[in-house]
């Protein structure tokens, strides 16, 4: 059997709940063999960010030349990426090793407000990663800082989602996590640019969601590693993070962060809630 073999190039979470350990967790748990570059050191917890130490240049572009010397990936996916530098210098990686597949969670703020991504480098972000993406998968306030567009309903996040495209994304997913007005719901709205697909859930109540925009995006990127159809992967990724936010954890005093194995108990044997 062929192993899949999924990358992430993120930023490490001390806390466990977010950024590279969230996606080898999901990577593990939708049995793809798990690879990272790490692009900064966070000191997090579900408190908060207390520290954010960036990696040079040189150290993220040789992890991943580490990599694609050597280990080839079937999908990859990018997370924090902190400064317009580094996001040239992977993007540069990803065309120099042809690396197909990629999932772009364009990470801009954690959840408690510190800032993962400098202001300056969302247009590097649109110019160089974006083009090369199979699928960019913004919360409602990074794709409004990506193109623009308030968003305040659902005509908006399509438009949002079609100049993503014409920036050159196969495909966009705006996430409706962050989306005000529908308690019942959480929507994510998937499209290629001209036609749109809604994948919603039932929204859960609550305040343990550290990670889930990493944990999704990580698992999209596994399952393109599987060889699924972009859309099965969302699918799928949708499935996995509703698990994974229905049984998240209260660990630490503030934000808590999701499941990682939820979904696997969920396969085995029905969780009632
Ligand atoms: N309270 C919730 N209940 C159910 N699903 C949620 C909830 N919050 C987020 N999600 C889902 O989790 C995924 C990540 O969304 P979001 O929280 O918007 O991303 P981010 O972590 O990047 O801010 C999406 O699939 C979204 O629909
Ligand atoms: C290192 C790192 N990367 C990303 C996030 C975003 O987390 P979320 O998935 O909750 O938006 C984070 N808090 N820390």
């Amino acid at each position: 059997m062929k192993i899949g073999k999924a990358l992430t190039i993120a930023g490490s979470d001390s806390g466990g709940g977010a950024g590279i350990q969230a996606d080898i967790k999901t990577f593990q748990e939708l049995g793809v063999y798990g690879m990272s570059a790490i692009t900064a050191v966070t000191a997090q917890n579900t408190l908060g960010v207390q520290g954010v130490y960036p990696m040079s240049v040189e150290a993220v572009a040789r992890q991943l030349d580490s990599i694609g010397t050597d280990l080839r990936p079937d999908a990859l996916k990018t997370g924090m990426l902190f400064s317009g530098e580094l996001i040239k210098a992977v993007a540069g990686k990803v065309k120099q090793y042809g690396w197909q597949h990629l999932v772009v969670d364009p990470v801009m703020v954690a959840k408690g407000g510190s800032q993962l991504l400098k202001a300056e480098a969302v247009d590097t972000m649109i110019s160089h990663l974006i083009p090369l993406a199979t699928v960019v998968t913004p919360n409602i306030p990074e794709a409004e800082a990506l193109t623009g567009i308030r968003i305040s309903s659902r005509l908006d996040k399509m438009k949002a989602a079609r100049a993503i495209c014409q920036m050159g994304a196969r495909y966009a997913v705006i996430k409706g996590g962050h989306e005000e007005g529908d308690e019942r719901q959480a929507v994510d709205l998937f499209s290629d640019g001209e036609w749109y697909e809604e994948y919603a859930g039932p929204r859960i109540d609550t305040r343990h969601t550290h990670g889930t925009g990493c944990t999704f995006s990580a698992a999209i990127a596994a399952e393109l590693a599987q060889g699924k159809p972009i859309r099965e992967a969302v699918r799928i990724a949708k499935a996995y993070i509703q698990a994974a936010i229905s049984h998240s954890l209260h660990i630490g005093g503030g934000s808590g962060p999701t499941n990682h194995w939820a979904y696997r108990l969920e396969e085995r044997e029905p969780v009632h809630e």
